[in-house]
């Protein structure tokens, strides 16, 4: 039997920083991991993260829960029939309901192969402080994921105070008071953490799970046809309205060869050069996304 992780958690909150944690100590245990990918957007893009070598599976395109279950079946068959691994860790879009995703991967197709260890949340407890600001559907969704895990990673302390910290843990804890709850920068957990870990779904809860289903949440792929002004952009980035909750991609930048990496998660930005000349273009994900007018507009559709 394969053990199987899922990880969860809101749009931006550090689910491919913690896979990339739990790859590298899985690889020095002397196990090899095996990833499927759901991104929501066209960019397979955190795949990055994953080092050659690594099985990696990636859904574009919706996520595991809306397209139902049969493609993310079909991807475990060709894993399972493909490829040598030992464990196997499912980063769902930040966007996707934990259960349902879960209750895509305990097809009794794969019953005697696969044993799923549980649901890893990545609350970003920065996001927590100002969830009143997300929309009724998009907070219950955040919610929806904490109360569901088997394992709650407090991200982001490092941009908290120590009372926050205080304050937002026990907050967290109080949704769900079941799950450990371990405070974490960059998605920092030993992987013994997750040894001890063991699923357990009830019917009931698959059945009121059908929130994700109503969330307004939407993605748009921007193509750049000319190179911006840094400055400009980060200005166009620091107003822009709450309810756009995560970017990334590659900006072309004025006086650059070639595009940056970058990154944008609750009102943060992040820049990284790129030593390749990467495609221009960057997923916005948020509420109403369609309505958003992006600095050197030209839509790409
Ligand atoms: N300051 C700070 N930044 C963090 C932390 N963890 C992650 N980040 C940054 O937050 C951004 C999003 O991190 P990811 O690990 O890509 O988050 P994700 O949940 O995989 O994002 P999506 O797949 O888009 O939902 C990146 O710019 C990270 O560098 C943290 O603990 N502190």
């Amino acid at each position: 039997m394969k053990d199987v992780y899922l990880l969860s958690g809101f749009l931006g909150s550090g689910k491919t920083s913690l896979l990339s944690h739990l790859i590298e100590q899985f690889k020095t245990e002397g196990l090899k991991p095996a990833v499927i990918m759901n991104e929501l957007g066209k960019l397979a893009f955190d795949s990055r993260a994953v080092d050659d070598g690594i099985p990696l599976k990636e859904m574009l395109e919706g996520c595991i829960c809306c397209t139902g279950s049969e493609k993310m079946e079909a991807q475990l068959q060709m894993l399972l029939e493909g490829e040598e691994f030992d464990v196997l860790l499912i980063e769902t879009t930040g966007a996707a309901h934990p259960v349902e995703a879960m209750d895509a991967v305990l097809s009794p197709l794969f019953a005697s192969r696969l044993n799923m260890k549980g649901i890893i949340t990545v609350a970003d407890c920065k996001r927590w402080l100002d969830r009143d600001k997300m929309t009724p559907q998009t907070r219950m969704l955040f919610f929806e994921q904490i109360k569901h895990a088997h394992l709650i990673v407090a991200n982001k302390i490092d941009l908290l105070t120590d009372a926050e910290i205080l304050n937002v843990t026990m907050q967290i804890q109080a949704l769900n008071d079941e799950a450990p709850i371990i405070q974490t920068s960059n998605s920092k957990i030993p992987i013994k953490l997750l040894k001890n870990m063991e699923a357990t779904l009830h019917e009931k809860e698959v059945q009121e799970a059908a929130i994700g289903k109503q969330l307004s949440l939407s993605s748009r792929l921007h193509k750049f046809e000319e190179p911006v002004d840094q400055e400009a952009f980060e200005d166009w980035v620091r107003k822009l309205p709450d309810t756009i909750y995560r970017m990334k991609g590659y900006v072309p930048l004025k006086g650059h060869k070639n595009p940056f990496l970058f990154q944008y998660a609750y009102g943060m930005v992040q820049w990284l050069p790129e030593y390749m000349k990467m495609s221009p273009e960057i997923v916005i994900i948020g509420d109403q996304v369609d309505k958003l007018e992006i600095i050197g507009d030209v839509p790409n559709d």
